[in-house]
């Protein structure tokens, strides 16, 4: 655990605080401001209230956070409050109850989704606008930003269907290397490192991939392929396999995800895929059950034919139940995953039934690795600390100051030349750990 003193030695954990935090409380506030007809039209006077009150809220909110204020016990009826707030206690215990946690003064992890879990308290507090997503109007913008990639990607998957009981193993094995990069390289598209602002992809994603291959700095394609393939050939006609993704942000990247599980399914190298999304809106682009449901259904409204296409397969899969989604309020807690078996037991448990559990983005990994400045050198298993579902890996492009598994002198040569390698989302991990 890090606090004051390392505090100021990680600056880009000091520049989010300072700087980008507030940024995206400005861009809410903004948000609500601007859609105060809609909450008239909606809700009448009570519509306006509500919208005022937030907005008072969440300046409240913005001038605690800049000045440095304690943090503060939540209020409010959802279910994780008391997890919230014992976790409160416990960092007032770790500064021996003589200081109170405070925004600068307390772990970046947590102190970030603090303030997320403050944005939707605001809204809770004043119905009718409690269910309001304040950003879903930018996750709905970069999701067409990335129209052109997004038919890149179901146009090629349409192809690849056509002919993929005729593949042999090598040329399946090709394919999901390509599949399982072109995830990896859609969770460059978050809009909480951009504070909000565009951040779409817009090149075609397949054939930038041979040029993005020197920049992962961990290649275990191997492995996770040698997993599905062994569970494939040895799996009887009444056997499943599972396969589950925590998924990160909403627009390209969902679709990323949506593409590999349907490519999973449909070489049967998986028989069902579950995804794992958050219960509240949540650093901005992470992806909830309404964006979920959202995603589905505009593609299979789409005009191009391919998009259309998968929209329907999709809507058919989970219709089928091969492709389940589930949510969790573990997911939006601050806590890091090695305490999810005590913290959250039904969904360890859940997660134990899977035959490989793949975590998109940096916010996992930094949960994965409790988010500690650990050494580059030292292993993805150790930073993992006894959390073992099931095998698992992480795809994730690197945009925080944590990183393991490397191996030694790997990062020295660009550690001068580009002091910004760890954050600026250029590098990325395809990173697997099997032993339970
Ligand atoms: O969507 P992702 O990949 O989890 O990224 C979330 C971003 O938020 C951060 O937590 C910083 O605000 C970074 O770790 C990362 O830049
Ligand atoms: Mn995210």
């Amino acid at each position: 655990m890090y606090c004051c003193d390392s505090f100021l030695l990680r600056s880009f954990a000091y520049f989010t605080i300072k700087d980008r935090l507030p940024q995206i409380l400005t861009r809410v506030i903004d948000t609500l401001h601007r859609h105060k007809n809609e909450f008239f039209e909606e809700h009448g006077e009570k519509g306006i209230e509500a919208e005022k009150n937030t907005i008072s809220i969440l300046s409240k909110l913005r001038n605690e956070l800049q000045t440095d204020k304690p943090l503060v016990s939540l209020d409010d009826k959802l279910p994780d409050v008391p997890l919230w707030n014992q976790y409160l206690e416990y960092q007032q215990n770790l500064l021996d109850g003589n200081e109170q946690p405070s925004w600068f003064q307390s772990p970046w992890l947590y102190v970030e989704c603090y303030m997320y879990r403050r944005i939707h308290e605001a809204l809770v507090h004043n119905p009718p606008i409690d269910d309001y997503d304040v950003f879903k109007e930018a996750k709905v913008q970069v999701f067409f930003e990335s129209q052109q990639a997004i038919i890149a990607l179901c146009t090629y998957l349409q192809e690849l269907l056509k002919n993929i009981e005729d593949l042999d193993e090598k040329q399946l094995q090709e394919e999901f290397f390509k599949l399982l990069q072109v995830s990896l390289w859609g969770n460059k598209c978050d809009l909480s490192i951009s504070a909000g602002e565009d951040n779409s992809q817009k090149a075609s994603p397949l054939k930038l991939l041979d040029n993005l291959k020197t920049f992962i700095l961990v290649d275990d394609m191997e492995s996770i392929w040698s997993l599905l393939i062994n569970s494939k050939k040895r799996r009887t006609s009444k056997e499943v396999t599972r396969v589950d993704i925590v998924l990160d942000n909403a627009g390209y990247e969902l679709i990323t995800d949506l593409v590999l599980a349907d490519f999973l399914l449909s070489s049967k190298l998986v028989t069902e895929i579950h995804f794992h999304g958050k219960c509240i809106p949540w650093y901005v682009s992470d992806t909830t059950k309404q964006d979920f449901n959202w995603t589905i259904k505009q593609l299979q409204s789409a005009n191009n034919r391919w998009m259309s296409r998968c929209g329907m397969n999709w809507e058919g899969s989970i219709k089928k139940g091969v492709l389940v989604y589930h949510d969790h309020m573990f997911w939006t807690l601050p806590h890091e995953f090695c305490s999810m078996a005590q913290v959250a037991t039904d969904l360890y448990t859940e997660l134990q039934k899977s035959h490989l559990i793949i975590f998109k983005g940096d916010l996992n990994y930094r949960k994965l690795t409790g988010d500690r400045k650990w050494e580059f050198t030292v292993p993805f298993h150790q930073a993992l600390n006894k959390f073992h579902p099931a095998p698992l890996c992480s795809l994730r492009t690197l945009k925080s100051d944590v990183q393991v598994g490397l191996k030694p002198g790997q990062v020295e040569q660009f550690v001068t030349s580009e002091p910004d390698w760890m954050i600026c989302g250029k590098y990325g991990v395809v990173q697997f750990d099997a032993s339970l």
